[in-house]
């Protein structure tokens, strides 16, 4: 038989590759009686003029690098889907044994190897879409099957446009060039896309399945693909937990504005591998032992539900933790991303940063039936809780004025730092009660970095982001309304709470019409505006009224409160001033 023209050529059995692997597209045949034709995956092959490929038993060449007889398009995601290919036949199988396995595969599965991708059902289609653009990948799809720009334009326009610009990915490489969903499996393979490839996996042949890993996926298999040096995309953090459930929260009001999840590769400017860094270097805590801390996921410690998992207490290795278990397994896929995004946003932060007043992440654990983070317990429950802790069931004693400043003063403590630890400041973007966590000394540690973020490069400037996130009755109007980030979002947000824990009531933002009485902040404002009596009214009536430098050290909280509530950013304080302004008071109790 005559040689393939091309140096660069592997030869495989053809019937094993084809009949395993592809369905003939198309045939091209040269003058020369050589032919060329495509797999619909978009591999090219190449073969001698005889015998003809429909008859051929005997070895042909096959050159993914053949590709002067299809479109540029077509040569390039030739490359990839070959190697793509070549990366499941590595190893474990050669070509030969897949001339074993050929009729097998053929009789079982045939079907599930040529359908296109266009013909997935449209319920699998739309799932994989909304997990693929949660994940924010449509460039790498588009970057590893070599899209024209035009074409890759066309699909950020429809994503500009609120489209799922994996939709039209698959509208352009799935319909414009029939490729099929085994095709698409081999792609996410090779971009180690590993749920994607499961959402799929009905609709490719069975014998593919062993390539899905089987554990949940790992730090490394979210992570870009190595060859991918894409900068991360500067875009919003997703939606807030506590926003999206309120299972355990008995406050009616919080709500939480976002507009969709953003990519996992998005959650400030830092590059994914960063992240795989930042977990790396965590201890990473075997499930079993975990699951022996809680007594089994013992009912009694069960410390509470969030948006995202529920929350156990458990000792393990003599130490006193928190257990934050993920719901990965989740029908809803949606819930899922936003939970994973949730922890690589704890896992790059709360790893990253060490202050007395930031809740301390000890580990993760990733071997067992679900993902969980491993925090320092802490005994004194959210500072949400504790505030209305004296008028539950189980009563506890109300806060003293002392205990309230000292813990507002540790959370500012906390802010501060991250305003001005790194270089660029990081904005927490949720700054509320229920994110203030107390331990057996009521010291204060700002938990849930799910929606920090990096702000602008300086601690004053203010920078224009495409979403906004967080709770949205301690959200800025600049941000709310404008989109502007500043580290004047924590500050307004941390003036919330001090009028809050002055004045012990509840933000609010369901409102009757025109009652502006049960508006926090225009109650204060008007108070303060009026009188001194009035100042003192303002005070949480379930304690005696403060005396001396303690009703100063009061009167200076709600003045904070309002100060750093300004409408205008430049008229808030830094978290600096806050702190500077708090330092007359001692601390003692
Ligand atoms: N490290 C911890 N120590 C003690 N209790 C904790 C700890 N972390 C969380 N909790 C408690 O577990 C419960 C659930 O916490 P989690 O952070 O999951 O949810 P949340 O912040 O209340 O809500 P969301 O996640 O929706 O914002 C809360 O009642 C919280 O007080």
């Amino acid at each position: 038989m005559k040689r393939p023209l091309f140096s660069n050529v592997l030869t495989v059995p053809y019937t094993s590759y084809f009949r395993t692997f592809f369905t003939l597209k198309s045939v091209t045949r040269r003058s020369d009686g050589h032919s060329w034709f495509s797999s619909p995956d978009g591999v090219c092959f190449y073969s001698t003029p005889a015998p003809a490929p429909e008859c051929a038993t005997g070895y042909h060449g096959i050159s993914p690098f053949a590709s002067f007889e299809c479109s540029p398009l077509l040569h390039e995601s030739a490359k990839s889907s070959y190697s793509a290919h070549k990366c499941m036949m590595s190893g474990s199988e050669t070509a030969e044994a897949a001339h074993g396995n050929a009729n097998r595969t053929r009789s079982r599965s045939h079907q599930d190897d040529t359908l296109l991708i266009r013909l997935l059902p449209v319920s699998a289609r739309h799932q994989l879409c909304v997990h693929l653009d949660s994940l924010d990948v449509w460039q790498q799809l588009a970057t590893a099957v070599k899209l024209y720009p035009e074409q890759v334009e066309q699909i950020r326009h429809q994503k500009d446009r609120g489209r799922s610009p994996s939709n039209e990915f698959m509208n352009i490489w799935g319909g414009q060039y029939n490729h099929t969903v085994q095709s698409l499996f081999a792609l996410f393979k090779k971009l180690k896309l590993h749920h994607a490839m499961r959402m799929i996996k009905d609709y490719v042949s069975e014998d593919l399945h062993k390539y899905i890993p089987r554990s949940l996926p790992t730090i490394s298999d979210l992570r870009a693909p190595p060859d991918s040096n894409s900068k991360i995309d500067n875009g919003p953090p997703f939606p807030s937990s506590s926003g999206v459930s309120n299972s355990n929260n008995n406050r009616t009001t919080t709500s939480t504005m976002s507009e969709e999840i953003p990519s996992l590769e998005s959650l400030g400017n830092i590059h994914i591998s960063t992240v795989q860094r930042a977990a790396e270097s965590l201890l990473k805590i075997d499930y079993l032992e975990l699951e022996r801390a809680t007594d089994s996921w013992c009912p009694e410690n069960r410390l509470g539900q969030g948006g995202f998992g529920e929350v156990y207490k458990g000792e393990w290795k003599q130490l006193d933790v928190a257990i934050k278990v993920m719901n990965y397994r989740s029908p809803n896929i949606d819930k899922n991303q936003v939970e994973l995004q949730q922890s690589y946003n704890e896992l790059k932060y709360l790893n990253t940063i060490r202050h007395d007043n930031i809740l301390a992440l000890y580990g993760y654990s990733i071997n067992g039936d679900k993902p969980c983070l491993v925090y320092q317990l802490m005994k004194g429950g959210s500072l949400e809780n504790r505030l209305r802790a004296h008028k539950s069931q189980q009563p506890l004693p109300a806060l003293t004025w002392m205990q309230r400043f000292s813990i507002c003063h540790g959370t500012a403590k906390g802010i501060y730092f991250l305003h001005t630890a790194r270089n660029t400041p990081l904005i927490h973007g949720d700054i509320k009660p229920a994110n203030i966590l107390l331990d057996q000394c009521l010291q204060p540690k700002i938990g849930d970095f799910g929606l920090a973020r990096e702000g602008p490069k300086s601690i004053n400037a203010v920078m224009q982001v495409k979403k906004v996130f967080g709770t949205r009755i301690y959200l800025p109007p600049e941000f709310r309304n404008s989109k502007q980030l500043s580290t004047g979002v924590d500050v307004y947000s941390f003036g919330i709470v001090l009028l809050e824990v002055f004045t012990g009531r509840q933000v609010t933002d369901r409102l009757p019409k025109n009652d502006h009485h049960q508006d926090l902040l225009h109650y204060v404002k008007q108070n303060w505006a009026q009188s001194q009596q009035h100042r003192l009214e303002l005070l949480d009536k379930h304690l005696p009224m403060p005396l001396g430098e303690e009703l100063d050290m009061c009167l200076c909280a709600i003045e904070m409160g309002l100060q750093c509530t300004a409408l205008e950013t430049q008229d808030r304080p830094s978290m600096n001033g806050v702190l500077n302004r708090f330092k007359p008071f001692r601390i003692d109790f």
